[in-house]
């Protein structure tokens, strides 16, 4: 790497159609206008931009339609072009980047070429997915899109719009459904945007070291459940729910200190013969010889490199671990998940 400065942070900013995600965005850049913001826009001529308000840092669309391959594609030249035209000056500089998906996008190809590609991903940081969810439409969407289920598994930042319009008990139901499907993700509720920046953006997620505050959160939330041979407990969220059905969540704990070349190879296994399957793994692990907890993360087919913590979050030292499954034999994915022990 011949750059000096620290990577440039991004936030991935994605939810269903019409979940608020512009209207999110137009109160970011009123608070940070040295964003650059990319959207990726669905159809042959882009509207979405039109609709965001004036801001000093620049706006790269990406054309092609919400296609994920081909957004992919066109992602990472966008990145570099707007790396290399504010180093050289022909646009204003600027300090973070939020990429706006189409209301129907699997966020994660884009997470991938984030943190897969190299030139990209030694100048720019993932600092965590944010996905706007419709208070009012939000369980709709859940049952009829698996799209909109996807987005809201992979999130960091679970932001809940339109609280205004919808009923308490609306919210309260909505919640309780978000929450199975990607326990420990903090909950943001908003009102047309307005809500500050720094609670959603500053997620952390594939960085934490530099954020215990932010694994705490998902550490917190007392849902973990032993994993001992033979005396497996997964949650199986929705009963009877036919698309939620498809989605199912494992918080798991483990007593005893882990070998890493182990939890490795077990990890290993299940992302990559089961990449389709797997939408989302987190996890703080006590290995054998080490002081502090190490953090994993994955996306898919991802397994991001380990880190370190410099200290434990609090008392607890077990092993945490959440894996979110899409499509998974319950089966299959206990005894993949065994193999921790
Ligand atoms: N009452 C109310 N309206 C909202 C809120 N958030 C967004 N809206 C409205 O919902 C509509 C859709 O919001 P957008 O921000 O365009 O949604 P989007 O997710 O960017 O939409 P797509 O780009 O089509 O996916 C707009 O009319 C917004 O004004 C909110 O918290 N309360």
């Amino acid at each position: 790497m011949n750059q000096t400065k620290p990577p440039i942070p991004v936030t991935l900013l994605t939810g269903f159609l019409g979940s608020g995600k512009t209207t999110l965005l137009n109160h970011f850049i009123r608070q940070l206008p040295h964003t650059a913001i990319i959207m990726n826009e669905f159809g042959e001529v882009g509207l979405d931009h039109k609709l965001l308000e004036k801001t000093q840092g620049p706006i790269a669309l990406l054309s092609g339609g919400c296609v994920c391959c081909t957004v992919q594609g066109t992602l990472s030249p966008t990145l570099k072009n707007l790396f290399m035209s504010a180093a050289n000056g022909s646009i204003p500089n600027f300090d973070r980047v939020i990429i706006e998906t189409t209301g129907i996008a699997d966020p994660t190809p884009i997470i991938d070429t984030l943190i897969n590609e190299r030139w990209i991903a030694s100048r720019f940081q993932l600092q965590g997915v944010v996905t706007t969810i419709d208070s009012v439409l939000g369980e709709l969407q859940l049952d009829s899109y698996p799209e909109a289920v996807k987005q809201v598994a992979v999130a960091d930042r679970l932001v809940f719009t339109k609280t205004d319009l919808a009923s308490s008990g609306q919210i309260e139901a909505l919640k309780l459904r978000v929450a199975m499907l990607n326990p420990g993700a903090p909950m943001i509720d908003v009102i047309k945007g307005e809500v500050d920046p720094a609670a959603i953006l500053h997620a952390s997620a594939y960085n934490p070291a530099s954020n215990t505050d932010n694994v705490q959160k998902w550490l917190d939330n007392g849902h973990f459940k032993p994993i001992k041979r033979g005396a497996f407990v997964a949650t199986k969220l929705i009963p009877g729910d036919a698309h939620d059905d498809r989605i199912r969540s494992y918080s798991l704990f483990i007593e005893e200190p882990l070998e890493w070349d182990n939890v490795y190879s077990a990890l290993n296994k299940l992302v990559s013969t089961r990449s389709k399957n797997i939408l989302r793994v987190k996890g703080i692990l006590n290995l054998k010889g080490k002081n502090t907890p190490t953090v994993i993360h994955g996306v898919q087919h991802i397994l991001y490199p380990p880190v370190e913590l410099p200290a434990w979050p609090d008392e607890d030292h077990r092993s945490r671990l959440v894996v979110i499954t899409y499509d998974l034999d319950k089966n299959i994915a206990e005894e993949l998940l065994e193999s921790f022990n």
